[in-house]
This record gives C-alpha cells, structure tokens and sequence, in this order.
C-alpha cells in the first residue's frame, strides 16, 4: 500500500496503459506537462486514450486520482478510476476497501475482486433539447460532469448525427455535456456516449452509465442494470444502501516508457512498451 520503487509507474518516464469497456487511458505517476497531453492521447502520433490518469497518492486511508481530458481538462471519470483502481489492487498498492479522491469527488469502494465504487444517488430531471427542426427529450444529470442521458425513443442513426450538436450546446448546457444514449438489450441496456473533452463517441463512459443507472433506477422503478457499451466488457450498477454502486470489465494493456529512453538505429523512437 506503500510507494514501491520497483513500481513501473514510479518512474518519471513510465506509464501503464488501461481501459475499462474499451475507455483507455494512459496512467502516469505524475501531472503531466499540458503541451503533452494531446500527444500522448493521440492515437497515430502517441500512446493513444481516451485520457490521462494521475496517481497523485496512495496512502492506506485515501487513494487520490487525477484524469485529464485530450483537450487537456481535468474531468471527473468513473472508468479510468475504476481501471487505476484495479491495477493498484493487482500490484497489491491498495487495501481491499478504502476511500478515493479523484478531481473533487470522494467515495469508497471496496475489491471483490473487482473494485465497486459507491456513489451518492443524484437528482436528474428532464429536459428537452430542441436545435433546428430538432426536438430529443431526454434527462440533465450532473453527476462531478454534465450529463445529458436520452433513454430510448431514438433513431441509432439520429442520435449520431445530433449527440455533437447537443454536445457543443452551451445556451443548453454551459458547461458543455457528455450525451448518453440507451437502447434496450436482451438482458439490459445498449449505451453510446458522446464524451466531452474527447469530442467523438467512445467505447464507454463510467459516468455516461453512473447517470444512465440514475434516470433507469427512477424512471423504471429498477434496483439494479447491466450495461453493454460499444468496447468489450459489461458494467453493472444498483442500489445498495443509500446509494448506488458501479462495477465492472476494466484489463491492464500494456507498461511502457515515454519519450522512448532507448534509441534504436540511430533513431529516437516515441515510446516503448511491454506487456503483462
Ligand atoms: N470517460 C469518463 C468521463 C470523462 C469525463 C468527460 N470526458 C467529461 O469531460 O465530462 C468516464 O468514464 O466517466
């Protein structure tokens, strides 16, 4: 549970790559510089992610996690705390229940093995989206980022076209807005997310599913959901207690340097990577 110096991700230099569902980040042991962020999310040109994870600090009674957003942002981000979380436990880093801070939110969670993460019930309410000849009823959630969650009763294709326009809304939504959009599964639901920050839809979105369990839990009296975003991997939540707890599929990828410390043919390569 202490810093260990044989730790990959305690060298300046080192980064784990991570995903939860497909939302891949890449996990550095300190802030990184913000001219670099959009290199090492870049998927031609860097690590490539859907963002930056921080370990800021791991002591016994609170885990801190940072995340930032290609466009260099810090968000608050329930997939990349989750696969931090569990990459932490793997190497033995973290008690099997304790309390993380990421980005102003605070919570618990406890390993099973899995870490499930308990969260406050938040308020939602609905709220139509009109732009153009275009009307999408669906629910405003803030839940540590905005969320604007549309449950069913749309075209696939439509909620494409429109999740970017509803995205860059600011009269609608000041802050911008993640968009989330759920369609029925045989044994749950179907979730896209638009992400904020990223600008494009990604494989999942923890905080997408955190809001999308929220309207679900209070629009089809449900306790409990399984979502099947676009990645691999499926992520359950429910109530328990006063509040709502959030598990799921998360996979180390790969440990790497970056810039690469080796050269190679007389020519500096832009990162090294291993696996396991
Ligand atoms: N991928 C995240 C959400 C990250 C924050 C989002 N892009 C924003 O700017 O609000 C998650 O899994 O929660």
């Amino acid at each position: 549970m202490t810093s260990s110096p044989s730790d990959r991700i305690e060298r300046d230099d080192a980064f784990d790559k991570i995903e939860a569902c497909g939302n891949d980040f890449v996990l550095l042991a300190h802030e990184p510089d913000p001219k670099s962020v959009a290199e090492l999310c870049d998927r031609h040109h860097g690590i490539g992610a859907d963002g930056i994870m921080v370990l800021r600090s791991v002591r016994p009674e609170l885990t801190d996690l940072g995340h930032l957003d290609p466009d260099g942002s810090h968000s608050f981000c329930l997939n990349g705390t989750r696969a931090a979380l569990a990459l932490l436990a793997r190497r033995g880093r973290i008690a099997p229940a304790g309390r993380v801070r990421t980005e102003g939110q605070e919570f618990a969670y406890r390993l099973d093995p899995d870490p499930i993460l308990f969260l406050p019930v938040r308020d939602y309410r609905p709220l139509n989206w009109r732009g153009g000849d275009h009307l999408v009823s669906g629910y405003r959630v803030e839940v540590g980022n905005p969320q604007f969650v549309i449950l069913e009763g749309m075209d696939p294709n439509r909620f494409r076209e429109l999740a970017p326009r509803i995205r860059a809304d600011l009269a609608a939504f000041p802050q911008g807005t993640n968009v989330t959009f759920l369609r029925r599964a045989e044994a749950g639901w179907h979730v896209q997310t638009f992400e904020r920050g990223v600008e494009t839809f990604t494989k999942a979105c923890g905080t997408g599913m955190y809001a999308a369990a929220l309207v679900l839990f209070g629009e089809r009296g449900t306790r409990r959901v399984t979502f099947f975003p676009e990645g691999r991997g499926t992520v359950e939540a429910w109530l328990e207690g006063d509040g709502l707890a959030i598990t799921g599929s998360t996979r180390h990828v790969f440990s790497g340097t970056w810039p690469a410390t080796e050269v190679v043919a007389g020519e500096s390569q832009v990162g090294e990577a291993r696996c396991g």
